[in-house]
């Protein structure tokens, strides 16, 4: 593997190993299909489980895919490096996009948007051979996700960071979520990775945005707010989740 990954064990091999070490993430024999939208998050996260498929002493698969949404991405550079990692990468072909913004033009299209992407690479992990599909949530989305759930439906409630789809029998599962996105941000320039330039157009103004702008506003005068609220989803939230043996 040419890129320098040791530098990164603080910032992002440690808290992928504690995820997966808490939440049963990665165990013995699993398939791992990897959501690979080819943004920062989801390809950071390609990267990095490829680097602890040969790290880790625990056996597992990689596969990777994209659900192309209709937006004519190049995906030169993300094939590029799957060849690089080893990993088999297959590009889903679908009308997504037009039918969110353009048939329906939904006022709220981020979460039918989400659900149809979703659908999408479930269905080919299934259809591929896959127990377990992996995306690449970090840390922020844990916390804003939080916010909005707080604000907007009146619960404390985030998504989990393991969750078992009896309909589809599949484990989706997020190990960066306790890797912080500026952390992301700072690993994916130093390693070069290639980032796809997101073609959303509702991309920088969604209820997400707000959160995140919320939370960075409380962060100037409480540092390690991200951190304690974190706290606070993992001790009252994700308590099920835990691995206690
Ligand atoms: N088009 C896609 N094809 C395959 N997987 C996807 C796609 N879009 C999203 N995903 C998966 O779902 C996760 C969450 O999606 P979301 O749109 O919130 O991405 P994001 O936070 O912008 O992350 P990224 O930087 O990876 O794009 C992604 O990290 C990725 O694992």
């Amino acid at each position: 593997m040419k890129r320098n990954w040791r530098a990164y064990n603080k910032d992002l091999f440690a808290p992928m190993r504690r995820a997966s070490r808490d939440y049963g993430l990665i165990e013995a024999g699993d398939c791992i299909g990897i959501g690979l939208s080819g943004g920062k998050d989801s390809t950071l996260l390609l990267y990095s489980l490829a680097v602890l498929q040969k790290t880790l002493p625990t056996p597992f698969q990689i596969k990777a895919m994209s659900v192309d949404l209709g937006w004519e991405n190049d995906y030169t550079a993300h094939r590029a490096l799957c060849e690089e990692l080893s990993i088999p990468f297959e590009v889903v072909p679908s009308n997504i996009g037009p039918i969110v913004f353009e048939e329906r033009q939904e006022k709220n299209p981020c979460s039918l948007c989400a659900r149809m992407r979703r659908g999408a690479v479930n269905n080919w992990a299934a259809a591929n051979g896959c127990n377990k599909v992996a995306l690449g949530h970090h840390l922020d989305d844990v916390i804003e996700t939080l916010l909005m759930s707080l604000f907007f439906e009146g619960r404390l409630h985030t998504f989990a960071p393991r969750a078992y789809l009896s309909r589809a029998d599949l484990t989706v599962i997020r190990p960066l979520v306790f890797v912080k996105e500026a952390d992301i941000r700072r690993i994916v320039r130093k390693l070069d990775l290639p980032i796809m330039h997101n073609a959303c157009p509702a991309d920088g103004f969604t209820k997400r945005s707000e959160e995140k702008a919320l939370i960075a506003q409380l962060a100037k005068d409480n540092p390690g707010i991200r951190d304690r609220m974190m706290h606070a989803v993992t001790s009252s939230l994700w308590t099920s989740y835990q691995i206690t043996s």
